[in-house]
């Protein structure tokens, strides 16, 4: 369950009608760093990096300096009062402490460390009181939206297949609580067959995608995920297959690693299309 046990603060509070939407962006590691470039060379109109919160906040000013020098580095718990959003793309283990304020006070929270939804249902439920709102973008991962459309109707089965150079999956708690040794792999190596839940557990870094497609389809326990090692991969692959009463589908994506090995160039991309999506006048997708 969460660690969040901040105040229900009601009703929410509104930024200025017309002025930009301010960001929160915690934290400033591969995908936050490209979110504030992003936003601070003008791609995203009618966003404004309001603060940004890091675990060394001399060391996130000095990062900062060349493309966003005034933006204010402040501890997480600070964040809230400065901003309508925050972006959580910091370790899983402060997810409830990035979120918990934000939809406490009745606002959005765009989140990519969505293995932790798995265990913050409570976060889920507090949105709902307040009429704020969690928003796990495609990140990583395709398909998406004709998964959430099949969920409309019955979904037979789900199940991912995703393949990982090992630099991809070094350090996870799955391989070293059970002794598996993926580092002189000369051959692809699978190394867990399992629920959706269960690779959230084991893998808390490496399968977000796992738990988004859990979240958008059948849920964690009936969505069958299988993870592969792949010394000869360069990218990140995901294959989903999906039978459902309206339609069948299997799609794959080859992702880019960003300057974090474990995570794809395109999650900080799908974090500026899901922020887009907010104001834009055509929405495009489910
Ligand atoms: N939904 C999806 O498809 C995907 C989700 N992710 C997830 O998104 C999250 C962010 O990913 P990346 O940007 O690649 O990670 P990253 O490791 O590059 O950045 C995380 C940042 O958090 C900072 N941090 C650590 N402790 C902190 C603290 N106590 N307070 C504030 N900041 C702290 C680190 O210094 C680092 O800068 C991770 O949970 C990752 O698993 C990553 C890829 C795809
Ligand atoms: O799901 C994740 O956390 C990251 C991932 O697999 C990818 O970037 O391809």
């Amino acid at each position: 369950m969460s660690s969040f046990e901040g105040p229900l603060l009601l009703p929410p509070s509104t930024s200025t009608p017309g002025a930009p939407i301010r960001l929160a962006v915690a934290s400033l590691g591969a995908i936050g760093m490209a979110v504030v470039e992003a936003v601070q060379s003008g791609r995203l109109p009618g966003f404004t990096i309001a603060a940004v919160s890091a675990r060394d906040i001399e060391a996130a000013r000095a990062r900062l300096a060349p493309v966003a020098p005034d933006v204010p580095v402040v501890p997480i718990a600070e964040l809230e009062p400065l901003a309508d959003i925050v972006v959580e793309c910091a370790p899983a283990a402060l997810f409830g402490e990035i979120v918990g304020p934000f939809v406490a006070n009745g606002k959005k929270a765009v989140v990519l460390s969505i293995g932790a939804l798995l265990t913050h249902g409570d976060l889920i439920e507090l949105a709902g009181r307040t009429g704020g709102q969690i928003i796990a973008p495609s990140g990583a991962l395709l398909a998406l939206d004709a998964v959430t459309a099949a969920a409309e109707g019955t979904i037979h089965s789900i199940k991912m297949i995703t393949r990982k150079p090992v630099k991809g999956l070094l350090g996870a708690p799955y391989l070293e609580e059970n002794g598996i040794d993926i580092a002189a792999a000369t051959e692809p190596v699978k190394v867990f067959s399992g629920t959706a839940r269960e690779a959230a557990k084991g893998f808390p870094a490496n399968l977000n995608v796992g738990a988004a497609l859990a979240l958008a389809g059948v849920g964690p326990d009936a969505t069958t995920i299988e993870i592969w090692a792949d010394p000869a991969l360069t990218r990140n692959t995901h294959r989903i297959e999906v039978d459902a009463d309206s339609a069948s589908f299997s799609m794959a994506i080859e992702n880019i690693p960003s300057e974090n090995p474990k995570t794809g160039r395109i999650t900080a991309l799908s974090v500026l299309a899901a922020l887009r999506k907010m104001t834009a006048p055509l929405r495009v997708g489910t």
